[in-house]
């Protein structure tokens, strides 16, 4: 299932909650839109949806203009943060409830209903719990069954506003992969809302990143970490330190804090013009050592073990840098030397 947005613009009275949304998705993608709060993420989705309409610009999906298509006929699966599922229907009547409300026409009958709905809940590994009532099961299986509801009616295409929002971070670990899995495995399209940069990176196969109502990047995880397009999408993705400085004379030089100019050559990014840039440098690209006095420029704050190495908090001038340290070399309180190897420079 294809989407294809364009031009999209939604104002609520002086917020522009979108401007000029463009936007494509190939059939059997999964893509997140990922920005901080507010946006635009969950307005994007709700017009798509069809619970929302824009000001200005068209939505086709599957090559065809939804401008007249109410929600109900879009044949879209929608699954919200809050699990919104009926309090007063048991698990199977929840899945049901999307079938059971067709026109007649096109209603299945209760035995096919009953088939569906099984293999669903199956399908979610929740098949033991279909006469428990919302309240009676976990928050992880709420969410299974609020997906197992929106997968009912055998959806077009998936669209999901955090749906793991209220779950804690082992239990969205999970039903991350379990999502994924599923969305393969059932050559669905998806859209997902989050603002967990570790989400849309791990699910993902294009990641939309927003801001302020602009979809400022669409890519793959890889080249959204490792091209940035702006200052805002380095400084969001991939736990960069952020640091004033200026090109001049071939070199980046960092202003305010003691640090070594950085060759142009040596930085992964640049405006061609000179001038104040924003720089970026991310932990492993950083050099640090124990310094003597008089050589070094930062202090070990803090430190612990990360895979095979130590990932290790310093104090550089004023600022809080995370770099990465062979185990056992530093101790906390340590005078060092912080280098950057590379970096990232938007124009400031
Ligand atoms: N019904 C509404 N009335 C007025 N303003 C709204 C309405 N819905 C959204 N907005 C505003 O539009 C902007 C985008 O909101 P939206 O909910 O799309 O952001 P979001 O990226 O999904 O945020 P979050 O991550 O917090 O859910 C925000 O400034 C919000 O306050």
């Amino acid at each position: 299932m294809s989407v294809a947005v364009r031009g999209l613009t939604r104002r609520f009275g002086p917020t522009a909650a979108l401007r000029d949304i463009a936007l494509e998705t190939r059939p059997g993608e999964f893509v997140a839109l990922l920005g901080p709060s507010g946006s635009g993420k969950t307005t994007l989705l709700r017009i798509l949806a069809g619970l929302d309409f824009a000001d200005s610009g068209t939505v086709e999906i599957e090559g065809q203009d939804m401008s007249a298509v109410p929600a109900r006929a879009r044949r879209l699966g929608f699954v919200f943060q809050n699990y919104a599922l009926f309090r007063h229907m048991s698990v199977f009547e929840n899945v049901a409830f999307g079938l059971r409300v067709r026109p007649r026409a096109a209603r299945p009958g209760e035995a096919e209903i009953g088939r569906r709905v099984r293999a669903l809940l199956e399908r979610m590994q929740i098949g033991a719990l279909e006469r428990r009532m919302p309240e009676q099961i976990s928050g992880g299986q709420r969410q299974r069954v609020a997906l197992a509801r929106a997968l009912a009616i055998e959806p077009r295409l998936l669209l999901l506003d955090e749906p793991f929002g209220a779950l804690d971070a082992e239990v969205r670990k999970g039903l991350r992969r379990w999502l994924r899995d599923l969305h393969t495995e059932m050559g669905l399209t998806s859209l997902f809302v989050t603002h967990d940069q570790e989400e849309a990176l791990e699910l993902a196969d294009r990641v939309a990143v927003m801001e302020a109502g602009r979809l400022v990047q669409i890519d793959t995880p890889e080249r959204l970490v490792e091209a940035p397009a702006t200052a805002f999408v380095a400084g969001f993705l991939g736990h960069a330190a952020r640091l004033p400085g200026r090109l001049a004379e071939g070199a980046l030089h960092f202003g305010g804090v003691p640090l070594p100019p950085l060759p142009r050559a040596a930085l992964r990014a640049a405006p061609a013009q000179d001038g104040p840039v924003l720089a970026f440098i991310r932990a492993h690209e950083w050099a640090v050592a124990p310094a003597p006095e008089g050589e070094a420029n930062a202090t070990l704050r803090s430190q612990r073990p990360a895979g095979g190495h130590a990932h290790v908090e310093l104090d550089l001038a004023g600022h809080v840098i995370e770099a990465e340290a062979p185990l056992g070399l530093l101790r906390v309180g340590q005078p060092c030397r912080l280098v950057p190897q590379t970096a990232r420079a938007f124009a400031a």
